[in-house]
Order: structure tokens, then sequence, then C-alpha cells
């Protein structure tokens, strides 16, 4: 056909009474009109006609995978064909959403319809980091311009400045991007009328970050990790943590949160008689008050990251051994808006559908995570012989041992899916280096209790948080390298073993790695686990806590297993400087520095052996082809320096 500047391929929707059927058609740009065919000839009338001049706004929304919408003059007739006018009604609706098949194709439509309607500037808001973007920095008025409003407030209040646009405009829009897509944008401050221009100065000095202070976000910051998804109903959590701490001598087994006491008044908790004179028990206070002290100080920075994608479903199905029930595969492919019931009964096929009250008698708090408190607890019964969830784990159990016991209310948890893909990955992944899951119980189908192995020493990030400052402000680490070699080595061992089954864990950091008092070293939580397939070897959804993120998943690429590699090398770099590179940077530039900066450099690189540095250069690359896998890793010299399981008890002596 004459005239066509473009065609393609895709779905569109039109805002009006069948507003919900996506339909595929042929679209094709012309001098004058956006037409909607049914075929790729071209050869019949079109569906739906827009005339370019009725176009007044184009811009991308996130209603469906690669999608924008067109906005149209309400005065404006269109090209409608009598078949389909029903579909349409012109005069009353605006919009009309059209869903691309790839990135690289919404990008191609937009700069084409920008670029020949009158009433577009010509210039397309930016929307992909890829492409080439149309914002700039006009010297002649000192200002960024063309950035939507959205992000003029986050560059606003965030330290990037115009050294840093200068040095790597890309990779500022791309920590801009990122951050809205991680946040949305209900987070960005509803600051005053001046924060309205598009237009703004870039910050050359440093501004306070000040995102996201608002009541919710704080309450939800002292989450351990930025799993918001599974928080955001968790409100207790601040609050509780907020108490007064037990004072030594106290009975530290007192139920010191608003959740803990509906649990004791509805004598939900077994306080054990014995358990004063237990040592641990005084630490408690002092414990509890280390942990959100380290998660006050870690999210103080963080509170605007928050997660707005869940971890994906499992793509790929597999032929399952017992058809009568469902695959893995099928147990995790949900969709993004979790449905409770579907959920719940899917957590059946995993958890025991059986009060467990009975059985055990709660000895303490051990932690509070983002989904649940995780309490010691002592096993005093077993259930019923003919339990065949119970007793087709392998595991031993015996009366008397203590467990963990993390006590989820399903619901207070918007995003059960995460909890779901928790309870698959532990079920299925038995190895020494991964805390082991016992089993689980679903009471009511409001409560699910995963029970686990006990690892007495907390996670690894208290240990650094014992770091002694230097007499030059930097941290001195409370471990020597052999200790660090020989967790990174068991942190190696547990991640081949995910690797190799096609899992990756995408949340390494010291906080998901316990230790027990025999000094072995286990990594736990597992709600953003996801699946490889051979079909999909890649992945896109963005997850994990921003300062231990591969570049590739901020530059928003594809990724696979090695995201965890890069992980585990800015997880050394806590162990030896006590935290994560940029963790002093407020989170958009830590972003825009882990989007531009390459393999991040220790402060100090003389206070570490060759053989770390070695280790550290091969986990850091940039580079994924370059960059180690963990099988390689094992391989390295600086695993030899590991020490015993022994050796590290010293290091948990603090406890
Ligand atoms: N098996 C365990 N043994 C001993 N302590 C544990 C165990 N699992 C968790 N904890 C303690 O409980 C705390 C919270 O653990 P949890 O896994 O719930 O944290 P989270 O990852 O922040 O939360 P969530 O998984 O709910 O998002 C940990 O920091 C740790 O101190």
């Amino acid at each position: 056909m004459k005239g066509i500047k473009k065609g393609g391929w895709i779905s569109y929707k039109v805002d009006g009474i069948f507003s919900f059927l996506w339909q595929k058609r042929y679209l094709v740009l012309n001098d004058s009109y956006l037409s909607f065919y049914k075929s790729e000839k071209c050869n019949e009338e079109p569906v739906l006609s827009v005339a370019l001049t009725s176009i007044t706004n184009v811009s991308r929304i996130q209603l469906k995978k690669n999608c924008f919408e067109i906005l149209r003059a309400t005065d404006q007739k269109d090209n409608i064909s009598p078949i389909n006018s029903y579909f349409y009604e012109s005069n009353s609706k605006r919009s009309i959403f059209i869903s691309t098949r790839t990135e690289r194709d919404l990008h191609g439509w937009l700069d084409a319809i920008f670029a020949k309607c009158p009433l577009l500037s010509g210039v397309s808001s930016p929307t992909n980091f890829t492409h080439k973007v149309h914002v700039g920095f006009d010297p002649k008025v000192g200002n960024f311009v063309g950035v939507p409003d959205s992000w003029a407030t986050l560059l606003q209040t965030s330290e990037i400045t115009y050294d840093d646009w200068s040095r790597n405009s890309k990779a500022v829009i791309k920590a801009l991007q990122f951050y809205e897509d991680y946040n949305g944008f209900d987070t960005i401050p509803s600051n005053d009328n001046s924060n309205k221009s598009k237009d703004m100065k870039p910050l050359k000095t440093s501004t306070r970050y000040i995102i996201n202070k608002r009541t919710n976000s704080i309450k939800r910051s002292v989450s351990k990790t930025l799993r918001k998804g599974k928080t955001d109903s968790i409100l207790p959590v601040y609050q509780a943590e907020r108490k007064p701490f037990p004072r030594s001598g106290e009975n530290n087994n007192i139920i010191n949160s608003t959740e803990d006491a509906d649990i004791f008044r509805e004598g939900k908790v077994y306080v054990s008689k014995e358990n004063t004179a237990n040592p641990q028990t005084n630490q408690l206070g002092k414990k509890e008050q280390q942990v959100i002290q380290h998660h006050l100080r870690r999210h103080e920075n963080n509170v605007a990251l928050n997660p707005r994608r869940v971890a994906p479903s499992a793509p790929a199905k597999k032929v399952h051994d017992d058809e009568t029930k469902p695959s893995k595969q099928d147990l995790l492919e949900l969709r993004d808006t979790d449905d409770s019931d579907e959920i719940i009964m899917k957590m059946k096929t995993v958890a025991i559908d059986v009060n467990p009250r009975p059985y055990f008698q709660m000895v303490e708090k051990a932690g509070q995570g983002a989904s649940g408190a995780v309490y010691l607890s002592k096993r005093i019964r077993l259930p019923p012989n003919n339990d065949s969830k119970f007793l087709k784990s392998h595991c031993h159990r015996i009366v008397g041992e203590s467990v963990a016991i993390k006590q989820i209310h399903l619901s207070k948890q918007p995003k059960k899916q995460l909890i779901m893909n928790e309870l698959l990955v532990m079920n299925d992944s038995r190895q020494e280096n991964i805390v082991n899951f016992l089993e689980a119980y679903i009471i009511d189908d409001e409560e699910l209790w995963v029970i686990m192995e006990y690892m007495e020493g907390g996670c690894l990030t208290d240990i650094l948080d014992a770091a002694a400052e230097s007499s030059n402000g930097n941290k001195l680490s409370p471990l020597n390298e052999s200790q660090m070699a020989y967790i990174v080595r068991e942190t190696c061992q547990g991640l081949k073993f995910l690797h190799n089954n096609k899992i990756i864990h995408r949340d390494i950091k010291s906080d998901n790695i316990l230790l027990n008092s025999q000094g072995l070293v286990k990594i736990t939580d597992f709600g953003f686990c996801v699946e490889l397939t051979e079909k999909r070897s890649k992945r896109a959804t963005m997850v994990g806590t921003p300062y231990w993120m591969a570049p590739e998943i901020v530059n928003q690429k594809g990724y696979d297993e090695k995201v965890d590699v890069w992980s585990l090398g800015i997880m050394l770099i806590e162990m030896i400087e006590g935290e994560p590179p940029y963790l002093n940077e407020e989170p958009l530039k830590a972003l825009y520095l882990i989007a531009n900066n390459g393999s991040p450099k220790l402060r100090d690189p003389r206070q570490v052996s060759k053989k770390a540095r070695q280790f550290l250069d091969a986990c850091l690359q940039v580079d994924v082809e370059v960059r180690a896998s963990v099988r390689e890793l094992l391989t390295l010299n600086f695993l030899s320096l590991a020490c015993g399981p022994d050796e590290l008890k010293v290091a948990l002596k603090w406890y």
C-alpha cells in the first residue's frame, strides 16, 4: 500500500464498552492516519483509522507488556468501519491501547507516531533506556529538559548531578527507569507546586534523600529485605520492633509485639518454663536491638526501593510423574495478582492441613521477617503416623529437637506467591548448605507454619554488624580471610546445588546466610527463587535487593544464574568492609552507580590478599560471559584459604 510509513502486528483495545477485548490487528501508519487492519495485506477497509491530527498524546503505560496509550481529542471523528463501530465510541472515549510484541517494536512505533503527529512535539517521552531517549540537558538554560514530571521529581531529590548526567546520561536514565518500575509512581513524593515543572535544574550539591517517608513505607522499611510485595500488609512490624526492648534480667520470652500479643491472648504460644535459665534468652533483647538497628541503618536509604513486581511464575510446564498432582511449574504458575484460594489450595500440596500447636513448644522469638516472626521452638510430639506429607519428606525428626518455626498470617500477605515459591524451593532443596525444611502446616487456611532446622548463630549480617571502626573511620571486619573464604565456599556449594537444579536464588546477601552453633553455613530465604527452563534461560523480572543487584538487572537486560555470583561478590565486600558498596548513597544514585560504575572497588584493596581480590574480580565482572560460574568459583585459590567450621564458631562467640 502506498504511503505506508510503518506497519506491523500489534494487539489493541479501545477504551469503551468492549474495553476488556484485546484484538490482534495489523497497524499501519501513513502520512495522515493510523489504521488498524485485519490482515497484513491491508486490502480491506481498516477496522479503525485515527487521524494523526486528532492525536494529542502518546505515552507508555503498564496495562500490558510493551503497551502504550494514544489519546485523541474528543471533538475529532475517526474513520471506523460500520461493522466495527460498535467497538468504538468515537466521541466519548478517547484512549486506544496498543501492545507490541517486543520492547523494540514499542519504541519504533512511539518514534514513528511522534514524528508524524502534528499535535505532538515530535519528541516522545523517555520510555526505554536502550533506545535513543529524548531527554537532554540544555546547557543554555542549565536545565534537564523533556523529562516526565515523575523523573523530574526524582532527579530533584536525588544526588544525581549534571556531572553524572554528562558522564553517562544513559546510566542515569537506566537508573530512573529501573527505580520507577521498581517503585511504581505512587512512591514519588507529592511535593508542592514547585515540582510541577518538567524542566529542572541539575543538582550540583548533595541533597538529602527524602522520598517515601510516608508512614507506611517507614513501617515497612525495617523489613530485612526489600520484598515489600510480601510486607505491604504487615504493618505491625515497625511498631512491634520499636517497642522498648526487654532489659537484661527481664524474661525475654515475653511476647513483645502486638502480633505476638494477639497470638498469646489466643493461647497460641506455649512458653517454656525451663527456658528462663537458658543463657541465650538474656541475649534476645540485645540481639533484636542489633538486628533492628541494622535493619534501620540498611533500610534508611532503601525506603523508597519497593519492588513492584513479584517473582515471576515459572514458565514452562514439565510432565510430572504423578499425573494426579500438579507439577511444580503448575504450582508456581499463578497470575501476578495472588488468588488466595488457589494458592492456599496449592500450599496444601506441600503443607500438612492440621493444627500443629500441640506438637511444639515455643521457646523464644528468634527473629522477625517481612512475612512473619520466626520462633525457636521445641518439638514435643510427632504428628500421627498416617500423614503422608510428613512421612514422605525424608527428614529425621525427634521429639525434643529444636526447630525454627516461621509463622505467617496468610491473610496479611498480599503476595502469597512469594511464600509459595519459598515453600516449594525449600521442600525440593535438600542440601547441606541450604536451610533444611522439615515440614509445614496450614491452619484453618489462615496461618502457615514453616518448620525448619534451627540455625542458632543467626544471620551473617549480625556478625558483620559487630564490625569495629578503624581509626580512619573504615569498618574492621570481625572475620579473618579464612573465615570469609569458608563462608563463601559453603555459600558457593549451596548455590551450585541450586544452579544445577536450574534455580536462581536472586537475593544472595549476608541477611540470607544463616549459621548454626557448629559453624555450619546455610542459605535461606527462597521467596525470590526462580526456575530457569530450557525454553527460557534468561529472566527479565527485577527482584532482589538493589545494593547486591547485578548491573544486568538494573539495566533490565535478561539475566541468568550469574546474578547470584555478582551478589556473592558483593557479599564478600560486605564481609571485608562491613557493608555493600554504595550503601551510603541515596538509592537512585546507588542504582546509577551500579549501572554506570562497572565493578565496584574495595576502599582499600591492600587490606585483603591477592587471592581474595582475584575472587572478587571473578564475581564482579559486568560482562556476564566473563563473570565466573559458581562451578568456576569453586576452583579459585581463595577458597583454599577456607578454615573449618570450628574456626567460624569463634566469630559467633558474642552470642
Ligand atoms: N532457620 C532459622 N533458624 C534461626 N533463625 C532463623 C531461621 N530462619 C530465620 N531466622 C531468623 O529470623 C529472621 C527472619 O527470617 P525470615 O526468613 O523470616 O526473614 P526475611 O527474609 O526478612 O523475611 P521474609 O522471608 O518473611 O520476607 C532472620 O533474620 C533470622 O534471624
